[in-house]
């Protein structure tokens, strides 16, 4: 019973087809595209897939990229498309933001998928931990979910290529190449992207301070995005890196609403009259 787990940023579809809708199944196949490319998904990358049971995915970008992808699903396949909106609560996590849904979807995804993540880890099925999870794509985000599950807030900061168009837009001076990450950087290549990175390992270390003061134990660290891994040298704390944390999210979400179960109690045979 195989499930297609879509995640559409503001720069990128990600998507991976699983065995089976729940955590730990084996991916059979995954990709990403710039979203200028989504619309040849059914004639490319989709075209040979095993046709998917069950779908679920998060979208940030506009509702036109969202239909744009429905459309590709819609060419080549019987699946409804089912995409998670933040609410109150969802498998096991308690969301602390004022308005649940308006928190982003990829946000609140990506904290399921790390909140069963820590789960795993060695003692924390008895002693659970905070977490810090930081997202690092076309915006950072950088998350703080306490012992309990519950999301206590987050920051929101433009990514490294948003703050560097910034700058050249805004400036006369700043249009350079590519520098290097570095402390007493002495040319404005590396002063730029220097800044840029220290600007968001800055927010990471912070959230660390904020946590472990307002939890009194050191928080689980962990960030997931495709820019992740240029981040670890500039940390303070240690963070572990998982690509996979949205699809995972997807997975236990997928779970948690019985969505495994439902193509079968579809089957007429066994599904029953009144299901409760
Ligand atoms: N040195 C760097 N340090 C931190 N972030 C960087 C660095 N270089 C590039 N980035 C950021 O990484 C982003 C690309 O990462 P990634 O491919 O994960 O984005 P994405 O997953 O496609 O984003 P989204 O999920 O929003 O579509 C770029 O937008 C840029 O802001
Ligand atoms: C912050 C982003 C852009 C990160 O992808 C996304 O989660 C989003 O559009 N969020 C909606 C606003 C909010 O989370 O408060
Ligand atoms: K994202």
């Amino acid at each position: 019973m195989s499930f297609l787990a879509i995640d559409v940023g503001n720069t990128r579809l990600k998507w991976a087809l699983f065995e089976s809708a729940q955590p730990g199944a084996r991916a059979l196949a995954q990709g990403a595209e710039f979203l200028d490319h989504i619309d040849k998904l059914a004639e490319t990358s989709w075209s040979r897939l095993p046709p998917p049971q069950t779908m679920l995915g998060c979208v940030v970008a506009s509702d036109a990229v969202k239909h744009r992808v429905e459309a590709q699903m819609e060419e080549l396949w019987d699946v409804s498309p089912q995409w998670v909106i933040a609410s109150a609560q969802e498998a096991g996590l308690v969301n602390g933001y004022d308005h649940p849904a308006r928190l982003g979807p990829d946000r609140w995804v990506a904290m399921i998928g790390a909140w069963h993540r820590m789960r795993a880890l060695p003692g924390a099925s008895t002693q659970s931990r905070p977490i810090v999870l930081s997202m690092v794509g076309t915006a950072v985000t950088v998350e703080a979910i306490d012992a309990s599950g519950k999301f206590l807030g987050g920051y929101i900061l433009p990514g490294h290529g948003i703050m560097l168009r910034a700058l050249e837009s805004g400036t006369a001076g700043l249009h350079v190449p590519t520098g290097e990450v570095r402390p007493f950087p002495t040319n404005t290549s590396d002063a730029l992207t220097s800044g840029g990175t220290f600007a968001i390992a800055g927010a990471m270390d912070r959230m660390v301070q904020h946590v472990r003061a307002h939890c009194g134990v050191d928080p689980w660290c962990v960030m997931t995005g495709g820019a992740g891994w240029k981040m670890a040298p500039s940390l303070a704390s240690r963070f572990e890196l998982i690509d996979s944390l949205i699809f995972d999210g997807l997975l236990q979400i997928a779970t948690h609403r019985g969505l495994d179960q439902k193509t079968a109690a579809d089957a007429p045979l066994i599904q029953p009259r009144f299901a409760l």
